[in-house]
């Protein structure tokens, strides 16, 4: 019998051993493949155990929710309503800012009032984005565990809202994103109230932290630089220089040759935005917030060393409406406030950027 559960062992020794041979030594056609230069970390694991690498390649519905957000973006700008809190105390820019893109987003995507709302409370999404990089390890206590929860809450007060609106019928419903996914149920397959529930949640949570993030910066740079110039240079300015997203996502198809090195089929690559964003020979001191430098920046220069919103086919399909919201509000807020910062501003990068003091401001209307 020992010997039989040594035989095994051994077996089971060997097997292993040979498949981390095959992951750290990959080949080709029977050569071996050289890799770009750097760590494999621990099989699985890798590098870190805090890093969550998300896959977009699920299926191909992208087109149809490009459109549909396109359409939807379009539809809302003209409907925003920026509530800046005229205060005489301090007010944290990131949890006000996040507040008010949150209410204004569920409200006019899928009708969410946060205050009037009859289901389960939402307080948390704006503290969602610290939870999301984490190891997927979906078990009580973990912080990944955590972060599934609080998603799934969110979702589950969405596919509550579907019930009822499938419930009434087609014109007494107030015709926002949620009813056009739900309308087009009937020619497009994919669409189950599972996944109109999952992606309302993902528009969500890609509108209000992104945008939140973008203008929490921008107005502790404002605070720190108060010769305002126009707000569509803060934003630009703004995303070259904090490159909310660390990088772009990509999957290798194929094995791709770069510079004599082979990254291998099924790899994914992060292409790291912020080195083209931070090149001193495109953007002169580049450390340095100076929306004055746009005026000077040619399109072509743009196109090949600006992509704050990715690039391609999978271009971030709220760009368009990010930079006006942004623009807009940032308007309101020089045109209309006085403030000035009162204390925080640190910022830190695990690899989302986060405000461990946050960004406290005292904000109080010109009016006044
Ligand atoms: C400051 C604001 C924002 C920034 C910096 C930003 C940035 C990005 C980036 C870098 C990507 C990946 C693009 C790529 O892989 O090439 C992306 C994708 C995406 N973003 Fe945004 N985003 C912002 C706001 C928004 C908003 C407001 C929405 C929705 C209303 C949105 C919806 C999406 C969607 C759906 C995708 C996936 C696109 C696809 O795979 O086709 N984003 N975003």
């Amino acid at each position: 019998m020992l010997e039989i559960v040594l035989v095994l062992v051994a077996l089971f020794v060997i097997y292993y051993t040979h498949l981390l041979i095959k992951w750290k030594y990959p080949k080709i056609n029977g050569v071996p493949v050289h890799l770009p230069p750097g760590s494999m970390g621990l099989p699985v694991i890798g590098e870190t155990i805090q890093l969550l690498i998300p896959s977009y390649n699920s299926i191909d519905i992208h087109p149809f929710i490009r459109k549909r957000i396109q359409r939807y973006c379009g539809s809302i700008i003209c409907r925003s309503n920026y509530c800046l809190v005229s205060t005489q105390g301090a007010v944290e820019v990131k949890s006000a800012i996040s507040r008010m893109i949150f209410n204004f987003t569920a409200k006019v995507a899928f009708g969410y009032d946060l205050e009037n709302s009859k289901g389960e409370k939402i307080e948390n999404l704006p503290n969602f984005i610290k939870s999301l990089m984490s190891f997927p390890l979906n078990i009580p206590g973990t912080t990944f565990h955590k972060c599934m929860k609080d998603k799934d809450k969110m979702s589950n007060m969405v596919r509550h809202i579907i019930k009822e609106r499938l419930i009434n019928s087609p014109d007494e419903r107030p015709g926002d994103f949620l009813d056009q996914a739900l309308n087009d149920m009937a020619s497009e397959k994919f669409l189950t109230e599972d996944f109109i529930a999952e992606l309302s949640f993902g528009i969500l949570f890609a509108a209000f932290e992104s945008v939140s993030t973008t203008l929490t910066l921008a107005i502790k740079f404002l605070a720190e630089n108060p010769l305002v110039l126009e707000e569509l240079t803060v934003v630009n300015e703004t995303l070259r220089l904090m490159n909310i997203p660390p990088g772009l996502l990509r999957k290798a198809l194929k094995d791709i040759n770069v510079k004599g090195y082979t990254i291998p089929a099924g790899w994914t690559i992060m292409l790291v935005t912020p080195i083209v964003h931070l090149n001193p020979e495109t953007y002169k001191d580049p450390l340095k917030f100076n929306p004055w430098r746009w005026k000077d920046l040619d399109q072509v220069t743009l196109s090949k060393s600006f992509m704050p919103f990715g690039g391609g086919t999978r271009q971030c399909a709220g760009a368009e409406f990010s930079k006006v919201y942004m623009a807009a509000f940032l308007h309101v807020l020089v045109t209309k406030y006085r403030w000035s910062k009162v204390k925080g501003g640190r910022i830190t990068r695990s690899p989302i950027l986060l405000f461990p003091d946050g960004v406290h401001i005292k904000i109080t209307s010109k009016r006044d």
